[in-house]
């Protein structure tokens, strides 16, 4: 059976970072799910659909035009013809993926996609419910977390690297209004899963979150 590894938690605790050094060190697939509500409630806008019709958007969401194509370890997100890469990273983005993603027909129209995913080579997932809805036989599960001050520093700085205005109070108050969106949401509630391994990365460096991530995996594989 293929391998899955599903890396879940809030935003800014890095599981981008951990599932990259996960796919690079395994030479697995990867899954960024959230690029995926990020690029439908993008596509919405494009389309003047608004972010509160579900029906439209589960309808957009099961026709979406969409390919990952890497290039020089980036990877562009092509939607109808345009690269959206950087358009789906600000933090407007962020917030519009996480209201559309309240809406049971938007994941149920997701969830088919995210999981053709799967493949032979193994696939290493990161989202919100890989561990409990997307793939919830995945063989390794791991649930990311940091506090919310640490979160900002980190988005913050990553925001800043990519010429994007951020200022500390306003994400800050983005990511816990998010946070609280994502945990409270009625389906699929950011919640780790029975079987995932907690890993608080507040006060880890990035090496040693993967070099203890990795430590698990080869325990468990
Ligand atoms: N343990 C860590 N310590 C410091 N910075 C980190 C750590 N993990 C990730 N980062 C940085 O924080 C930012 C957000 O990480 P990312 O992997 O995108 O988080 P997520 O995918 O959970 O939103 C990135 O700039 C990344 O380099
Ligand atoms: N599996 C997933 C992934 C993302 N999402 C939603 O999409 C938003 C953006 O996800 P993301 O992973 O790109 O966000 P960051 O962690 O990178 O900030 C989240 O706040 C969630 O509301 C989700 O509901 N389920």
């Amino acid at each position: 059976m293929a391998v899955v590894i599903t890396v879940d938690g809030p935003s800014g605790a890095g599981k981008g970072t951990l599932c990259h050094a996960i796919a690079e060190k395994l030479n697995f697939d990867f899954l960024d799910s959230g690029a995926i509500y990020r690029i439908l409630a993008l596509a919405a806008l494009k389309k003047g659909i608004d972010l509160t019709d579900e029906n439209k958007l589960a309808e957009l969401g099961r026709h979406l035009n969409v390919q990952f194509i890497p290039e020089n370890g980036e990877i562009n997100v092509i939607l109808d013809g345009e690269n959206v890469r950087d358009q789906i990273r600000t933090a407007e983005a962020g917030q519009n993926a996480s209201k559309i993603a309240v809406y049971p027909k938007v994941r149920e129209a997701l969830l088919q996609r995210q999981r053709d995913f799967s493949s032979e080579k193994g696939l290493v997932a990161d989202g919100r419910d890989m561990g409990t809805i997307v793939f919830p036989n995945a063989q390794i599960k791991f649930f990311l977390e940091a506090s919310p001050e640490e979160r900002t520093k980190r988005r913050v700085k990553q925001l800043q690297e990519k010429g994007f205005n951020a200022n500390f109070d306003e994400i800050l108050a983005e990511i816990k209004e998010r946070d609280f969106r994502d945990r409270n949401r009625e389906v699929a509630p950011l919640v780790p899963a029975p079987d995932a391994k907690l890993l608080d990365s507040t006060n880890l460096s990035i090496d040693q979150v993967i070099e203890q991530a990795l430590a698990y995996i080869k325990s468990k594989l």
